[in-house]
């Protein structure tokens, strides 16, 4: 099979080509404007601070947290708003992605080595169930495709990198292309591909929010001192192109908008699928230029970096801070192992 298109390339190619996604020029300016006094301060080294969850080390533990969480990281949306899987921890109940940490830091807590290889290769169908147990009736969406993926996983971890994501991390050489390959080579789960158009294209959302957070928990030092770290796109999930269409920078056709409202489901792969996290992709590499040309306009410098890592951070953080601003802007239902 021909490789695919790159996330950057595969985005453009999609957002040229897109029916019922449209990228607006005019949103995008907007959005970049309105993002512009935050985006001077954002830093890698913040990422650890900004979440109580998120670990604290920067050594081969907190990588392997990083890639065992990354491996797992997908579909928490609930069929209806108001039952959800929630995890309480430290006193604090967790939903969504924060669930899934939750629950690790709880197993951890509670001497269950979940983030070790050794242990998750061979951990139990009924082991996952108990460690991302809900505290409410409702469980945690796709548990065994999730204990598929441990099993998976921890098995090729062990064989090929004897057990450590250091090992992988090391292998790339400080390139964050060359580490996105390498996992999506070695780890089937993280071969988030589609066909559009006549084309081979990939998004690797998880593959490329693994690079990040690697870069993250490294604070871009040593090991995750990335020389292309520019070059990973934002991760195209279900929450960014709810925040994009909030922000008028993307707009969705009154049949796809309609579609979305009525909650139906759309299969990982279709056309107005992959229309939807092509364009949320592209949308956000213009807002990323369009900040940089804004600085260079204001002849200011940011303190820190802008590229699409920290914007999708932040636009991340942001959605889930307004979730009921956007209640009114559907996000889309797909339920899959990618995002
Ligand atoms: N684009 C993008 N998508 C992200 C993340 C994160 C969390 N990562 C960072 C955030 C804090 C830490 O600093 C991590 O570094 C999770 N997701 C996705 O969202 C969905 C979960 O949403 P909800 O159901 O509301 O929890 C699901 O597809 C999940 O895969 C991100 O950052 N960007």
């Amino acid at each position: 099979m021909e490789a695919p298109l790159s996330p950057r390339e595969s985005a453009r190619f999609v957002a040229e080509n897109s029916r019922d996604v449209l990228v607006d020029l005019e949103g995008v300016r907007r959005a970049a404007e309105l993002l512009l006094p935050a985006a001077s301060a954002w830093r890698v080294e913040h990422w650890k601070a900004l979440h109580e969850l998120n670990p604290r080390g920067a050594d081969e533990a907190a990588l392997d947290w990083v890639f065992m969480v990354d491996s797992l990281n997908f579909s928490f949306w609930a069929e209806q708003e108001e039952r959800k899987c929630e995890v309480r921890y430290g006193g604090t109940a967790y939903t969504g992605y924060w669930a899934l940490c939750a629950a690790v830091n709880r197993a951890l807590d509670q001497g269950i080595p979940v983030t070790s290889a050794s242990y998750y290769a061979t951990v139990t169908l009924d082991q996952v169930r108990d460690i991302f147990r809900s505290d409410t009736a409702v469980p945690m969406p796709l548990i065994e495709e999730r204990h598929r993926i441990l099993n998976e996983t921890g098995k090729i971890l062990l064989e090929k990198f004897g057990g450590s994501f250091l090992n992988c991390v090391q292998k790339s050489e400080k390139s964050a292309q060359r580490l996105m390959h390498l996992v999506v080579e070695h780890f089937p789960s993280y071969r988030d591909e589609a066909q559009f158009g006549g084309r081979r294209i990939a998004f690797y959302k998880r593959a490329q929010i693994l690079v990040a957070d690697t870069w993250s928990v490294l604070e871009g030092k040593g090991d995750g001192c990335f020389e292309d770290i520019s070059s990973i796109t934002m991760f195209a999930d279900y929450r960014l192109p709810q925040i994009l269409v909030y922000l008028g920078a993307l707009k969705y056709s009154d049949k796809l908008l309609e579609k979305l409202r009525k909650g139906e489901m759309l299969s990982n792969g279709d056309k107005q699928e992959v229309e939807i996290r092509g364009c949320s992709i592209w949308c956000v590499e213009l807002i990323r230029d369009s900040l940089l040309e804004l600085l260079e306009e204001r002849g200011e410098k940011p303190q820190g970096e802008i590229n699409s890592i920290l914007l999708d951070y932040h636009l991340w953080d942001y959605a889930r801070d307004h979730r009921d601003d956007m209640s009114a802007v559907p996000f889309h239902r797909t339920r899959c192992v990618y995002y």
